[in-house]
């Protein structure tokens, strides 16, 4: 594992202008609240907490997307400027996996075309050896050449998800943050699409970080693990460890609740 992490945030924090501006409501949200984390190569973190306690802004801020209010992040040691070189940087070096593939998907491109794109945007590749590529990707997700030429209504949501991740490995990233990947598929599919991840974080050597509600998910995948609530870190270390010996009110109140099935 290399000691240098590939994101490492520092005492960030995230402040959103109230989406709806409604009296009573008020207008600011303090979404991530000076949070330190760091992830990398070769390791999973699992981030862990209830609805609306900030895992996606986060993610978002690892991956580039969203500006912090105050903070560092640091990609690979440096310090990032997300102007748009630093965000063409880390958005190729870590890329995501969202909850729902109908909707990450471009229901009107062929599979073929959404794999294509990534080389695209970012010029990279020449066009023989891009066909080459997707064609690897597709065997590294588990799907037969065939689905190729397929739009995405054609195939089940876990073939759906798995062009999803194939499209994230397409530029050879340095880690994968995957926010709720499974919550939006059937249960019958939800093992293999994380068994999928899981082998690829190491059979490529990936950091990946995996967010979701569930602590029970994130204790069948995660290295190591942190606990969010109100935008904060409340706990965070080995994964095996939390689990025998939880230190924070919270994360017991996660870990008594009714198992799920991943
Ligand atoms: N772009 C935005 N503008 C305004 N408020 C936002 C924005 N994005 C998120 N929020 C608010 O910030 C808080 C954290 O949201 P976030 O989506 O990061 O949490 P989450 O833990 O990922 O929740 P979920 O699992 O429901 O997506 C919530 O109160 C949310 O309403």
């Amino acid at each position: 594992m290399s000691t240098t992490p590939v994101v490492d945030l520092r005492d960030v924090h995230v402040v959103h202008k109230s989406r709806t501006g409604k009296l009573f409501r008020p207008d600011r949200v303090h979404a991530v609240n000076g949070v330190n984390i760091s992830v990398s190569k070769g390791e999973t973190l699992g981030l862990v907490g209830e609805s609306g306690c900030g895992k996606s802004t986060l993610a978002r801020v690892m991956v580039g997307l969203q500006p912090v209010t105050s903070g560092e992040v640091r990609f690979k040691g440096e310090q990032m400027k997300l102007n748009a070189a630093g965000r063409k940087k880390l958005g190729r070096a870590v890329s995501v996996v969202f909850q729902d593939p109908a909707t990450a998907l471009n229901p009107r491109m062929i599979v073929r075309d959404t794999l294509l794109d990534p080389f695209k945007v970012h010029g990279v590749l020449e066009p023989s050896e891009r066909e080459k590529r997707v064609k690897e990707l597709l065997d590294l997700v588990g799907l037969p050449q065939s689905a190729l030429d397929v739009l995405p209504r054609q195939i089940s949501g876990g073939q759906r998800q798995r062009v999803a991740i194939a499209r994230a490995l397409a530029l050879d990233p340095d880690v994968i943050i995957a926010d709720e990947p499974t919550s939006a598929l059937d249960v019958s599919v939800r093992a293999q699409v994380l068994n999928l991840l899981s082998d690829l974080k190491d059979q490529l050597g990936l950091g990946l970080v995996f967010i979701s509600h569930d602590i029970n998910t994130v204790r069948y995948i995660s290295d190591r693990m942190a606990v969010m609530l109100a935008g904060q870190i409340v706990e965070t270390g080995q994964a095996d460890q939390i689990f025998a010996n939880p230190t924070h009110e919270y994360t017991r109140t996660l870990l008594s609740a009714v198992p799920s099935l991943l």
